[in-house]
C-alpha cells in the first residue's frame, strides 16, 4: 500500500505517517535509525526462561463512582496486605483470587500505579523487549481511564511515550534524542471485527452507525496479514509531546456509545503499537472493549446486538486463546478474532511478555462481572510457556515430542498449582467449618445456660426472696408498731402519774387553805365576840362564807384543777394588790406579799377584794372608822409580779404558788368574801408615796363599787357616780361601774378613773349632760370645769352617761365564750342582781336593767 502523501507532508521528519507493511517499516527503521546494535535476542530469551509465566496479571480497582461512595463505604473487594490476593466477599461467602499485584486507585493514583506495575516493562521495551499491556474488564471499570488517563493525569500510553522518548523537547536535547531514541506508533481500532487505522482518514466517507460524529473523515479499514495489520500507518518521532498529541486526537475517533454501563463506552478494541526500532523493542497497548454481555450492555435492536456480539467476539476469542494456551492445547484459536490474530505474537513470542491489567469496579452490583474478570485473569496467569514454545513457523524442525513434553510439564505445573490452591482452600474451608462448629457449640452452651437460668428456678428464687423480704419488712413493721404502742403507754402512764401527783398536790394545798380558813374563821369569831353585837352579823356571815368556801373547795370541782393548770403555765403571773381606802379617802395601804405570807403562810397568797355586805351598818359613827373594817373600798389593779415592784422581794416559787392560788380565788370571785374576813395590813410606805397627792385622793375616793350599793357609801365628803353607756339603737346602754369620788371631783377626774377602768377596752367617750333637753355632750376641755356633783342625780348618787366616740363599739364586758370556771362562777353567792333586787324599788327604772345585767365577774380582767 502506497504511503499517503498528504499525511506525510503534515508531519515532520520525526513524525512520519507511513502506511507501509509492518515488516517493511520495521526493517526500514531498524536499519536506518538504529546506530546501536540491537540487543541480542538470545539475551532477552534468557530473561524468559522456559516454564515461566508469560502473562502477568495485575488487578486495578477503580474509585467508587461518586454517587455510590457514601452508599457503599465498605467495598466487597478486599486486598490482602501483600497486595497479591483479592478477596471477593459475597453474602454466601468469599473467593480469593491470587494475582501478581493488586492496586486500588483510591490508594494509588495513575502515577503510582504506573510506577509500580508498568514502568519496569516500559524500561524493558526501551531496551528492546517486547511487551503487551492489555486492559481487560467489564464496561465502566476504568480500562480507558487507566490506558489514556484524564486531563489531570496522563494514562499509560502517554507516560510510556514519555518514558521511552524522554521528557525533553527536541530543541533542548535535540542532539541526544535525535541521535538516540525514536519510536513508531500505529493506532488501530478493532470494531465489529474490522481493523481500522485511526491514523488514516478517507476524508469524508462514513462507515455508518457508530462512527464518531466529530471525526474529520471516515476511518481506513485494514486487512490482517499473518499476525499483523497490513499497511497500518505509523507515526515516527522522538518527541513524546507531539506524538502524544497525535494519539490524543485519534483517540477521540474511537467508536464510543452511551450504554447503561458507561456514558462513553468504548465499542471497540483499541491497539497502540509502539515500536522502538533502534533496539527492536515493541510495546503493544490494548484497551479492550467492555467484556459485558449483550443484555447487560442494554443494547436494543438487531444491529446493536450484533455489534455487541462482535465486540464480545474479540473478548471471547481472547479468553479461549488464554484457556487453550493455559491448557496446552495443540491448537490455539488465534484466528477466531482479529484481536487475537494481532495478539498472537504477544503470546507466542518467547521474548514477549504480557501484562494483563484486570479492571474492576468496587460497586457490589458489579460483583458478577468482577468475578468473571478475575477468573479470566487467574486463568491467564496460569499460562506457562514451555522451554520450546511451539511456534511452528519459527521452529519447523522441533519435534512434536519435545513440544508435547514441555506442554505436559506446564500442565503438570498448572495442575499442581491448582491442587495446591484447592488444598489451601480445603484447609481454609475446614478451618472455617471448625470455627463455625466451635461457635455453634458455644452458642448452644450459652443457650442451655440461658434456658437453665430462665427456668422456674429463677422464678422460685425471686419469689422466695420477695417473700423473705416481705416477711422481714412485716416483722420490722410489727416491731416498730409495738415500740410505738409501748412508748405511747409509757407516755400515757407518765402523764397520768404526773396529773395524779398534781391533783394530790393541789388537794394538799386546798387542805392547807381549808385549815387556814378555819383558823381565820376562828380568829374572826373571837374578834367578833370582842367587838360586840355589831360584828355578830359579820361573824355569822364570815362563818357562812368560810363554810361556803370549804364547801366549794371540799367538793373537788373539776374546774378548779383546770383553772390551776392554766395558771401554772402562766409565765407572767399577775398579782392583785388591794388598796384599801377608808371612808375619809385615806389610803390604808397595799396588801403586799410579805404580809400575805405572814398571815397565810407561804403556800397561800390571796389578793382580796373587799366587799361590803352589811348595808345596814352604814350609819356607824365616823370615829370608829379607823378601828373597824366596815367600809373598805377596793381598787383592783393588775400588776406584773416582779421583785422591782415590791418593797420586799418575794421568793419566786412561793410567790407564783401564791399567785396561782390567788388567781383561782380571783377567778372564782370568792376572794372578795375571803378578803372581807381579813384585816388588811396597812399599805407600805413606798407604795403610798408613789401616788400623786391629788390623784391619789381622787383614786382613794374612787372605788369600783361593783358589789356595793352606792347609797351605802354616800357621805358628805364623797359622792357616788353611776357610770353607764348612753342607750342607743345599737347599744342597750350598759352599766359600767359605780365610782366613789370626792365631792369636788371634776368630770376630768372622773374621766381618768373611767379610762383606767376601760383601759383594756380603750373606748373613747364623751360625757352627756343628762337633763339637758339636747342631751349635748360635754366638750372635753370643759370637763375640768364641770363637777361630778353637777351630773344628774340618781339613787342618792349621780349618773354619768357616756357616749361612745364615733365608730367605736361598746365592748360587752361579758365574755363571749364561757370560761372554764363557769361552774364556780355560778356558785357565787353574791351577784349585783341579787343585791339590787333587794332594793330594786330604790333604783331608777332606767338604771335597774343595766345594773342587773352587770355581773361582777366581768369587771375583773386578767
Ligand atoms: N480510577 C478512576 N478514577 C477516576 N475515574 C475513573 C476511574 N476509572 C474510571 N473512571 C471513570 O469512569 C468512567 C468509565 O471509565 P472508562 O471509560 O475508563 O471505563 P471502560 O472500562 O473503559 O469502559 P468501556 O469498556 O465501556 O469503554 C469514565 O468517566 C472514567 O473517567
Amino acid at each position: 500500500m502506497a504511503p499517503t502523501p498528504s499525511s506525510s507532508s503534515k508531519l515532520n521528519h520525526a513524525q512520519v505517517r507511513t502506511p507501509v507493511s509492518n515488516s517493511k517499516q520495521r526493517c526500514l527503521n531498524f536499519t536506518r535509525n538504529n546506530p546501536h546494535p540491537s540487543p541480542n535476542p538470545n539475551s532477552l530469551a534468557k530473561e524468559n526462561p522456559p516454564g515461566e509465566h508469560p502473562v502477568e496479571v495485575i488487578g486495578r480497582i477503580r474509585n467508587h463512582p461518586g454517587d455510590q461512595k457514601e452508599k457503599n463505604p465498605i467495598s466487597f473487594l478486599q486486598i490482602t496486605p501483600d497486595n497479591k490476593t483479592l478477596r471477593v466477599r459475597a453474602d454466601i461467602g468469599y473467593r480469593d483470587f491470587s494475582l501478581d499485584g493488586i492496586s486500588s486507585s483510591e490508594e494509588e493514583d495513575l502515577d503510582a500505579f504506573y510506577q509500580k506495575f508498568v514502568q519496569s516493562r516500559i524500561n524493558g521495551v526501551k531496551m528492546g523487549a517486547k511487551c503487551t499491556i492489555m486492559m481487560y474488564g467489564p464496561t465502566g471499570s476504568g480500562k480507558s481511564h487507566t490506558m489514556f488517563g484524564c486531563s489531570k493525569q496522563p494514562g499509560i500510553v502517554y507516560r510510556s511515550l514519555k518514558d521511552i522518548l524522554g521528557d525533553h523537547g527536541e530543541e533542548e536535547n535535540g542532539e541526544k534524542l535525535g541521535v538516540g531514541t525514536f519510536v513508531q506508533v500505529a493506532v488501530l481500532e478493532i470494531y465489529n471485527e474490522e481493523i481500522y487505522d485511526l491514523l488514516q482518514s478517507n476524508g469524508g466517507g462514513g462507515f455508518g452507525i457508530g462512527w464518531p460524529k466529530g471525526g474529520s473523515g471516515s476511518k481506513v479499514k485494514l486487512e490482517v496479514m499473518g499476525k499483523k495489520a497490513k499497511n497500518a500507518t505509523f507515526i515516527s518521532g522522538s518527541e513524546a509531546g507531539k506524538i502524544s498529541k497525535e494519539i490524543q486526537k485519534v483517540e477521540k475517533r474511537r467508536t464510543v456509545k452511551s450504554t447503561l454501563c458507561n456514558d462513553r463506552s468504548s465499542r471497540s478494541h483499541c491497539m497502540i503499537i509502539l515500536d522502538v526500532p533502534t533496539v527492536g523493542g515493541r510495546l503493544m497497548l490494548v484497551d479492550m472493549a467492555g467484556s459485558e454481555n449483550i443484555d447487560q450492555a442494554g443494547q436494543v435492536g438487531f444491529e446493536a446486538k450484533m455489534q455487541t456480539a462482535k465486540i464480545n467476539q474479540g473478548n471471547i476469542a481472547l479468553k479461549r486463546v488464554v484457556e487453550s494456551i493455559a491448557n496446552g492445547d495443540s491448537h490455539v484459536p488465534f484466528r477466531d478474532s482479529k484481536l487475537t490474530m494481532l495478539l498472537q505474537d504477544s503470546f507466542e513470542d518467547d521474548q514477549s511478555k504480557i501484562l494483563m491489567i484486570l479492571c474492576a469496579s468496587p460497586d457490589p452490583k458489579e460483583i458478577h462481572k468482577t468475578i468473571c474478570t478475575l477468573e479470566y485473569g487467574a486463568k491467564a496467569k496460569c499460562i506457562v510457556r514451555g522451554p520450546h514454545t511451539p511456534i511452528k513457523d519459527k521452529n519447523e524442525d522441533s519435534s512434536s515430542a519435545v513440544i508435547l513434553g514441555s506442554r505436559l510439564a506446564a500442565m503438570d505445573q498448572f495442575i499442581h498449582k491448582l491442587q495446591m490452591e484447592n488444598k489451601q482452600r480445603e484447609k481454609e474451608r475446614n478451618e472455617a467449618r471448625e470455627a463455625l462448629l466451635k461457635k455453634e457449640k458455644e452458642v448452644a452452651t450459652l443457650q442451655a445456660l440461658l434456658e437453665c437460668k430462665g427456668s422456674g428456678v429463677t422464678e422460685d428464687e425471686i419469689n422466695s426472696k420477695v417473700n423473705e423480704r416481705t416477711r422481714m419488712l412485716k416483722m420490722e413493721l410489727d416491731r416498730k408498731l409495738d415500740e410505738c404502742r409501748r412508748m405511747n403507754e409509757e407516755i400515757f402512764e407518765m402523764e397520768r402519774r404526773r396529773m395524779e401527783e398534781r391533783i394530790l398536790q393541789q388537794q394538799e394545798e386546798v387542805e392547807v387553805l381549808r385549815r387556814r380558813l378555819q383558823e381565820i374563821e376562828f380568829e374572826l369569831r373571837n374578834s367578833k365576840d370582842a367587838n360586840g353585837e355589831q360584828n355578830e352579823a359579820k361573824d355569822l356571815d364570815g362563818s357562812s362564807f368560810a363554810k361556803r368556801l370549804i364547801g366549794i373547795y371540799g367538793d373537788e370541782v373539776p374546774g378548779m384543777v383546770k383553772s390551776m393548770d392554766l395558771d401554772m403555765g402562766d409565765p407572767e403571773p399577775f398579782t392583785r394588790e388591794v388598796k384599801q381606802v377608808d371612808k375619809a379617802g385615806s389610803l390604808q395601804g397595799f396588801l403586799n406579799h410579805d404580809d400575805f405570807a405572814s398571815q397565810f403562810g407561804t403556800k397561800a397568797g390571796l389578793s382580796t377584794v373587799y366587799e361590803e355586805e352589811e348595808i345596814e351598818e352604814e350609819e356607824e359613827p365616823k370615829e370608829n372608822v379607823e378601828d373597824e373594817e366596815v367600809e373598805k373600798v377596793i381598787i383592783e389593779e393588775k400588776r406584773v409580779c416582779s421583785s422591782d415592784n415590791h418593797s420586799t422581794p418575794v421568793n419566786v416559787s412561793d410567790s407564783s404558788r401564791q399567785l396561782r392560788i390567788q388567781n383561782i380565788f380571783t377567778l372564782c370571785g370568792h376572794q372578795r368574801e375571803l378578803s372581807q374576813q381579813i384585816r388588811t395590813p396597812p399599805p407600805s410606805k413606798a407604795m403610798h408615796e408613789t401616788i400623786e397627792p391629788h390623784w391619789s385622793s381622787v383614786m382613794a375616793a374612787a372605788s369600783l363599787k361593783e358589789n356595793q350599793n352606792p347609797s351605802d357609801d354616800c357621805t358628805d365628803a364623797h359622792i357616788e357616780v353611776f357610770v353607764k353607756w348612753e342607750a342607743t339603737k345599737e347599744n342597750t346602754g350598759k352599766f359600767i361601774t359605780t365610782l366613789k369620788v370626792i365631792k369636788d371631783a371634776t368630770l376630768a377626774d372622773l374621766r381618768k378613773l373611767i379610762e383606767i377602768y376601760l383601759a383594756a377596752d380603750n373606748q373613747a367617750f364623751t360625757f352627756l349632760v343628762l337633763g339637758d333637753p339636747t342631751g349635748a355632750p360635754v366638750q372635753k376641755e370643759h370637763e375640768a370645769t364641770l363637777r361630778a356633783s353637777q351630773l344628774p342625780k340618781c339613787n342618792n348618787g349621780y349618773l354619768a352617761c357616756l357616749r361612745p366616740a364615733k365608730g367605736v363599739q361598746i365592748i360587752n364586758h361579758l365574755p363571749l365564750t364561757p370560761l372554764p370556771l363557769t361552774p364556780l362562777e355560778n356558785k357565787l353567792p353574791l351577784t349585783p342582781s341579787t343585791r339590787y333586787s333587794k332594793q330594786g324599788d330604790e333604783l331608777s327604772p332606767e338604771l335597774s336593767p343595766h345594773l342587773s345585767t352587770t355581773p361582777f365577774i366581768t369587771v375583773r380582767r386578767h
